[in-house]
């Protein structure tokens, strides 16, 4: 199969850890058979330094010509520390999600058996669990306009807004996940303080008869926020507006073991997009430090959801956890004491893990 992917490599520790998932997205092509081109684009700081656009047209069209996009990660401090800076490069992957029409941020937290003991939180609390968070990533707070100041820099606005065809098409997606899994639905909202909650409650109520065997269950982000930590086991498919989505699941990350664990898929319109769900995480650039493997398992996402080939995805998820098992992880991962590879080494072993297999 010939599979067309655009790589979005970004700013930080972008190009490290998608050079790694592109290694690796090779390795996979070659053992099974598949040709893969590859173009590159400018996103994110990188895209502004060099053309004044953090999503430039010439990015657009190479996503909307590709069959999956590879997405690293983008943020710089020079402009996180700014705040009267016009042009940011979050604004690129902002824009990139809408012109792409990326309604759906698919992102799974799952346990590695190795690292039970590495999180912070009880071993029972977290073995065996398993749940996806549905986010919706095009509308709500971070889009809403009007956004701004006023004229004396004195008051500030954002503004949340969802329509009903945006909310029925994220909760469809939800309610179909769910029937392809345990069954279980949490919506999650505040639907006692925001009036946009409340029209995800009432179009939530008015679909839900259409799946009979989907347990749903309305949770406060607030209340989530706990349970998520405290009985992680108790959640199958949660589903959430793009701000509360965005926020759980960094959070969900501390069951895993590592923010540098969990990928992405976002699901759309006009193409999909693969990415870890961390940020460009700018302490580390260059330091060939960074926890390759959320990239790498986006990688596995791009097989499984755009290209259809679950074998492949199977094989990336598979070496990973291998990779995990015999410790051949980042200092994220080595815990105290413990020797940590290089970025680029944990992408080589589980190549070579492909190779082998
Ligand atoms: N999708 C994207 O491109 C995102 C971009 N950002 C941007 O990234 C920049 C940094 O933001 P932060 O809030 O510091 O979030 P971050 O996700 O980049 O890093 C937060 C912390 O998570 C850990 N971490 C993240 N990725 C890791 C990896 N691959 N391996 C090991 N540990 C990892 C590190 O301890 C790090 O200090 C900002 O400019 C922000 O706007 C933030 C989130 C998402
Ligand atoms: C610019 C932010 C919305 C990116 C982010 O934190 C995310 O998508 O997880
Ligand atoms: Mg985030």
């Amino acid at each position: 199969m010939k599979l067309n992917v655009a790589v979005l490599a970004g700013d930080g520790i972008g190009p490290e850890i998608v050079e790694q998932a592109l290694k690796v997205t090779n390795a996979i092509c070659a053992r099974f058979g598949h040709e893969l081109i590859t173009k590159t684009g400018l996103v994110g700081a990188v895209a502004i330094d060099e053309t004044g656009n953090p999503y430039p047209d010439e990015t657009h069209q190479l996503c909307m010509d590709s069959d999956a996009v590879l997405f690293g990660a983008i943020g710089h401090p020079r402009f996180d520390n700014d705040p009267s800076a016009k042009v940011r490069p979050e604004q690129g992957l902002l824009a990139m999600r809408k012109k792409l029409g990326l309604y759906a941020n698919i992102r799974p937290t799952i346990t590695f058996p190795s690292l039970l003991d590495m999180s912070p939180l009880r071993r029972d609390r977290i073995e065996g669990a398993d749940f996806v968070a549905i986010r919706e990533l095009t509308g709500g707070i971070y889009f809403g306009q009007p956004q701004g100041r006023s004229e004396d820099g004195n008051t500030a606005y954002d503004t949340s807004i969802y329509t009903r065809q945006e909310i029925e098409r994220i909760l469809k997606l939800a309610f179909e996940f769910a029937m392809q899994r345990r069954k279980k639905l949490t919506i999650v909202d505040k639907a006692n303080v925001l009036a946009t909650s409340r029209l995800w409650r009432t179009i939530s109520q008015e679909m839900a008869p259409k799946y009979p065997e989907v347990e749903v269950e309305y949770m406060f982000v607030d209340n989530a926020a706990m349970q998520i930590i405290q009985w992680p086991k108790r959640f199958d498919v949660m589903v959430t507006e793009n701000m509360f989505g965005d926020i759980l699941t960094d959070e969900a990350s501390v069951i895993s073991g590592s923010l540098g664990l969990l990928p992405s898929a976002s699901m759309g319109i006009h193409t999909s997009v693969f990415e870890p769900i961390h940020g460009s995480y700018p302490q580390a650039a260059g330091k060939n430090i960074a926890n390759p493997c959320a990239t790498i398992l986006s990688a596995a996402m791009m097989f499984e959801y755009a290209f259809k080939l679950q074998d492949e995805a199977s094989l990336i998820t598979e070496a990973v956890n291998a990779s995990i098992e015999a410790k051949a992880v980042t200092e994220d991962l080595a815990g105290e004491g413990g020797k940590a590879l290089g970025t680029d080494e944990v992408g080589d072993w589980i190549v070579e893990y492909i190779r082998k297999k």
